[in-house]
């Protein structure tokens, strides 16, 4: 099997291409333009006969011969993708129509990340696939949250006109090692101030919540989906509901007890709740996170301590 993975040098990307890698069956070419990826996270496959690295924006149009598609390249978190949104809707639309483009030329199956941002400040809770979403089409967000939109609109399109083979997967909030040290995502950012001693910026109100997801499980569920029958959209994510202040206590509990936590503005449109409804995942794929937040947390500050150069105390 011959796979494509865009944005394949950022922090899910270079976790899926490891597993992907596991299989020796596997030749795996990414393609990444390194806006927030690094060729770092791939090192260990650099020079590897079955591997292939391209600096490459999914935005110009790319041939290559391949059996599959992860379409992963996009900026995600929100201080990266609103730092040039007309770039970041780009990727999102053209990336998304060269990447269908190639799909439908070579007669690839091709999986998008979209995103738990496609239901925007959702007022169904928990969130199921059904859902349509309560998304601001001209706020600071859009760029992502309707260019992620515009993308699975244009995965149906060519899979009703063309029989594209697609395959979405509606992420929610992931987490892990290897996610950039100023990344501006809320879990890496607690982990990073804790490890600093530095105060844990809680965004008003604090009462918001998300449900994290490790990235091993996340990486699971889409090679899953990647192999299983069924189109998507499918809820990726790990139900398990937290407060941004719960999720302070539990990085000061399990990181540094000292440190402080303090409240700071927030950004428009930022929604309110947010939690998988995951019964297809579990239904159709056989997929269920196996693990939990505060499992997670630890294996996420190993990684973080290693790579600021702290050690843990004790
Ligand atoms: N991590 C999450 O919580 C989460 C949640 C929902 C959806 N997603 C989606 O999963 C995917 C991966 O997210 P991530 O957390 O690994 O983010 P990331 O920023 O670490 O990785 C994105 C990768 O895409 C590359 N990229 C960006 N624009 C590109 C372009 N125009 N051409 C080529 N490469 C480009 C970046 O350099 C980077 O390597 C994204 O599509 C994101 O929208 C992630
Ligand atoms: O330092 C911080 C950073 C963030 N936050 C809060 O933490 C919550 C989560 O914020 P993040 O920036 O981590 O991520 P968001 O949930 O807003 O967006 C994410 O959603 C799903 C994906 O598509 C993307 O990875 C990203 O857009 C927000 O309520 C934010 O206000 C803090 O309280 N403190």
């Amino acid at each position: 099997m011959r796979i494509l993975v865009t944005g394949g040098a950022g922090f899910i990307g270079s976790h899926l291409v490891d597993r992907l890698m596991e299989n020796e069956k596997n030749e795996v070419i990414v393609a990444d333009n390194y806006f927030t990826g690094s060729k770092d996270n791939l090192k260990k496959w650099i020079g590897h006969p079955r591997f292939e690295l391209i600096r490459h924006d999914v935005t110009e149009p790319l041939l290559v011969e391949v059996d599959q598609i992860y379409h992963l390249a996009c900026p995600a978190s929100p201080i990266f993708y609103k730092y040039n949104p007309v770039k970041t809707i780009k990727t999102n639309v053209i990336g998304t129509l060269n990447m269908l483009g190639l799909a439908k030329r070579v007669g690839a199956r091709i999986l998008l990340t979209s995103t738990s941002e496609v239901y925007g400040d959702p007022l169904v809770h928990p969130q199921d696939e059904s859902y349509w979403g309560n998304v601001n089409p001209i706020g600071v967000r859009s760029c992502y949250d309707e260019g992620k939109r515009v993308a699975e609109t244009l995965m149906f399109d060519y899979h009703r006109q063309h029989g594209i083979e697609i395959r979405i997967a509606r992420i929610f909030n992931t987490y892990g090692p290897r996610m950039n040290i100023d990344d501006g995502r809320v879990v890496s950012n607690f982990i990073a101030q804790a490890i600093r001693n530095e105060p844990l910026t809680v965004q008003a109100p604090g009462t918001q919540t998300r449900s994290f997801c490790y990235v091993s499980d996340m990486v699971d569920g889409l090679i899953r989906l990647m192999e299983g029958e069924n189109t998507g959209p499918i809820n990726i994510g790990n139900p398990g509901e937290f407060t941004m202040m719960e999720l302070a206590e539990t990085v000061k509990e399990l990181i540094n007890p000292e440190v402080e936590i303090i409240g700071v503005e927030n950004t428009p449109d930022d929604p309110r709740q947010r939690k998988p409804d995951i019964t297809k995942a579990k239904e159709l794929l056989g997929w269920e996170p196996k693990i939990k937040l505060r499992d997670g947390l630890p294996l996420m500050e190993e990684d973080f301590r290693r790579r600021l150069e702290v050690p843990r105390e004790n």
